[in-house]
């Protein structure tokens, strides 16, 4: 079975959590985008979605989901999301969309928090997929200096890489400095830490944060209050 179709299985079961009324988190990616579209399909009474992402926006947009914003909305009673990497506890790295910073901050204003991923992405060390950094463009090679010296204070020897941009994409960005780069919505900067394994994600996350001109980071720590994990028999259920 395809993952996609175990994303697809881990949207649709989330949805199903969503009640008439509720102010509801959506997050970014292809996992999400399954759940955007379930959501979408039940055409439930009164629901304010407050995207986290343009990407999400668009989609939800399309389909007639009502919009908010987090200015309009700041308290949501549930954010629905996919991950990268789902670890024990509930751990997460996120961002490999570039959509981490606006995530977290629509995930920490939000009573409740359900992650959904295919069975691939639960892992028992996280680490193996790079960990995403979002950077502030002016003096971002400074900035990766840093982020380097704090990697290898935590034994990862690999600098963190600066994500650019398909040839494609590229080519339908404007960017005042390095239109090859990926730029966030935000205007920023995405580098990624190749860490292989991160032994201490609390540590690590306190560290890069300290960080002058980090603005954030994929680890998404006590923040995810259960996962539904699709599967090939159907969906599993995690608790933190
Ligand atoms: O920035 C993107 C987000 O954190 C995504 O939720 C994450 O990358 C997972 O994406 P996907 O569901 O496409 O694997």
């Amino acid at each position: 079975m395809s993952a996609d179709t175990q994303k697809k299985r881990a949207g649709e079961a989330a949805a199903l959590r969503v009640e008439a009324g509720m102010t509801v988190g959506l997050g970014t990616g292809s996992t999400a985008a399954w759940f955007v579209k379930a959501l979408a399909a039940r055409n439930l009474a009164d629901l304010r979605c407050v995207p986290t992402s343009e990407a999400t926006a668009e989609l939800a947009r399309d389909l007639g989901l009502p919009l908010s914003t987090l200015e309009d909305s700041p308290r949501i009673d549930l954010t629905v999301d996919g991950a990268d990497e789902v670890g024990p506890g509930l751990a997460l790295i996120k961002g490999g969309g570039a959509a981490l910073l606006r995530e977290k901050l629509v995930w920490e204003a939000s009573a409740r928090c359900l992650v959904i991923a295919d069975a691939a992405k639960v892992v028992k060390t996280l680490g193996a997929f790079a960990l995403p950094i979002e950077v502030v463009a002016f003096g971002h090679k400074t900035t990766a200096n840093r982020i380097a010296d704090v990697l290898a204070d935590h034994d990862i020897a690999m600098p963190a890489r600066v994500r650019t941009a398909s040839p494609q994409a590229a080519s339908d960005r404007v960017a005042s400095i390095g239109a090859q780069y990926v730029r966030t919505d935000g205007g920023n900067l995405i580098y990624d830490a190749k860490c292989g394994a991160i032994h201490d994600p609390a540590r690590l996350a306190d560290d890069l944060k300290l960080i002058t001109g980090v603005v954030e980071h994929g680890l998404f720590l006590d923040l995810a209050d259960e996962a539904i994990i699709g599967t090939d028999g159907g969906v599993d259920l995690l608790t933190p």
